[in-house]
């Protein structure tokens, strides 16, 4: 073809790893093209991570001021619901504007392309009427979109995914969220805090049905303690809008029909990954997978790597990134460290946090190791002073005598969480765990607690 453009690498796809691998590339002299048909940056600036954790720390200081009359005397608590719009808009997405990410990359070296990429073969993708050929390759990191199940009348109206409920400018009066993963779970609780009436909808037995058993059960009472209505074991029948309002048909668990009625619907059910229309037959690969295989250094064929949530290693920005370094280094020749899973981190930002590493106790369970568990039920002394729910779960692999797993709830669970991912992942023994002097009285002090709890 005559407007064929040769270049070094092609990035399809800027998430937040894609972003970084087009940049590291180009710093280290490639000429790259990067290709994203919405937002530089993707999903988490403008409508993941950050926008829900600015709405999170506003839900937080209105709960934060309502438990002054547990400990300091009277507040009142007038919540304003457009304050934290106008940050989100302002200070977090320039009202949903990329114009500084694409400078930024601009600045890096590479060449900006906005439209809908498509592999046209090994090393070749086309965007609008251009064919960019790439000598070195392609990486792929398209990310995901909102899913919606498979619900009679939910197609058509105005529901929310968490793109519309980061873009709102109020509070509705009543919110029906369906889905009791961690999206679900955390936009749930932050809109009850500004005085939506939520009820959430779960299909499974327990929200965030990912961690562990004993997490979701700490979640839910927390939930339930702030009148948010839980139907977990649910099925969403039909979904009707009439007269500005939702009507959402539920069966719960105990197969009683349940009408709820409510302004706004979200629909946080899980997502689907954009892999159906980026020409993965043209280089041999599924376009109905749910996931792109990559080997150690992301690899994923001939002149192409994956990186991201299409990767299913973890559906995670701090994992898009992770893999975004290994790409880099395979593709500028350095060397590893290569890719390993066996400490994955991930945060849930309800309050209380669920922050975990590895395996669950089932899943290290079902990989056949020798486990023992230690749990507590509290984040001991400091945890009762500052009030709230909390515990330390830990997995160890009795044989291998290391944690393969661990969770910390409470209200700084996504911090405790340091020190157990650098115990799972740097496979320090639990006796050396046992020898570390932890300060008193500390939130992070209760793992010793759940440390000695292995041996009950
Ligand atoms: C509400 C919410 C909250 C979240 N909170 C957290 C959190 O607190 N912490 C955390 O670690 N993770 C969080 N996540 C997950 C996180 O956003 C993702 O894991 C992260 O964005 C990484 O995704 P990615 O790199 O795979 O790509 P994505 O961010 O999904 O970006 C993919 C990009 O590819 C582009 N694209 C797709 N197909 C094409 C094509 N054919 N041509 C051109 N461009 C294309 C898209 O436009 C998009 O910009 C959250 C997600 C949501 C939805
Ligand atoms: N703090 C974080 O790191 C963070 C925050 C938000 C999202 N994320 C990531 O983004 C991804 C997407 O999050 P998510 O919460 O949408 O997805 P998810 O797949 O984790 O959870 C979706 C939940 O919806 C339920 N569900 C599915 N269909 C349903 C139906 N018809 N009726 C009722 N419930 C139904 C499922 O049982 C599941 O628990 C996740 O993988 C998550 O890890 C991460």
């Amino acid at each position: 073809m005559s407007d064929d453009q040769h270049v070094d690498l092609v990035v399809l796809g800027l998430g937040p790893g894609g972003e970084s691998v087009a940049t590291q590339a180009a710093q280290a002299g490639m000429s790259v093209v990067g290709i994203d048909e919405r937002l530089v940056g993707g999903e988490c600036p403008y409508f993941g991570c950050i926008p829900s954790k600015m709405m999170i720390r506003a839900a937080g200081t209105l709960a934060e001021a309502r438990r002054v009359g547990t400990y300091a005397g009277s507040a009142e608590v007038s919540p304003d619901f457009s304050v934290v719009a106008r940050r989100i808009r302002e200070e977090a997405t320039t009202d949903w504007d990329d114009a500084v990410a694409v400078q930024r990359l601009e600045d890096a070296g590479v060449r900006f392309v906005r439209g809908h990429g498509r592999l046209a073969g090994p090393g070749v993708v086309e965007v609008g009427g251009t064919r960019f050929v790439a000598s070195v390759g392609v990486v792929l990191n398209t990310g995901t979109s909102p899913a919606a199940p498979p619900v009679d009348g939910l197609a058509g109206t105005p529901y929310w995914t968490n793109r519309e409920a980061l873009q709102a400018t109020e509070a509705p009066n009543s919110l029906v969220v369906v889905g009791g993963g961690p999206i679900g779970a955390e936009l749930a609780q932050a809109y009850a805090r500004f005085g939506s009436r939520v009820s959430l909808v779960q299909s499974g037995p327990r929200i965030l049905p990912a961690d562990e058993p004993e997490a979701s059960e700490v979640v839910a009472a927390a939930f339930a303690d702030e009148g948010i209505q839980l139907l977990t074991g649910a099925t969403v029948g039909s979904v009707a809008h009439a007269d500005g309002r939702f009507a959402v048909h539920v069966t719960d668990d105990g197969g009683t029909d349940v009408e709820l009625d409510a302004d706004r619907l979200l629909v946080a059910a899980g997502r689907r990954p954009n892999l159906a229309d980026i020409g993965l037959d043209t280089v041999g690969l599924d376009p109905r997978a749910r996931s792109v295989d990559v080997d150690e250094r992301m690899r994923a064929g001939e002149k192409l790597w994956a990186i991201g949530d299409i990767t299913a290693k973890g559906p995670f920005t701090h994992m898009s990134m992770y893999q975004a370094g290994i790409a880099v280094r395979d593709l500028t020749g350095a060397d590893g460290p290569w890719a390993s899973y066996h400490a994955v981190p991930r945060a849930t930002y309800t309050d209380p946090e669920v922050g975990a590493v590895g395996m669950t106790e089932q899943q290290a369970r079902d990989a056949g190791a020798d486990v023992r568990t230690g749990v507590t039920s509290s984040l001991g002394t400091r945890g009762w002073i500052h009030g709230g729910p909390g515990l330390v779960k830990v997995v160890e692999d009795r044989s291998a005598g290391h944690l393969v797993g661990a969770t910390a709830v409470g209200s700084t669970g996504g911090e405790i969480l340091a020190m157990l991912a650098t115990a799972v992942h740097a496979r320090i023994s639990t006796a050396v765990l046992r020898e570390q002097v932890l300060a008193y009285p500390t939130f992070h002090r209760a793992v010793s607690d759940a440390l000695a709890d292995l041996d009950r």
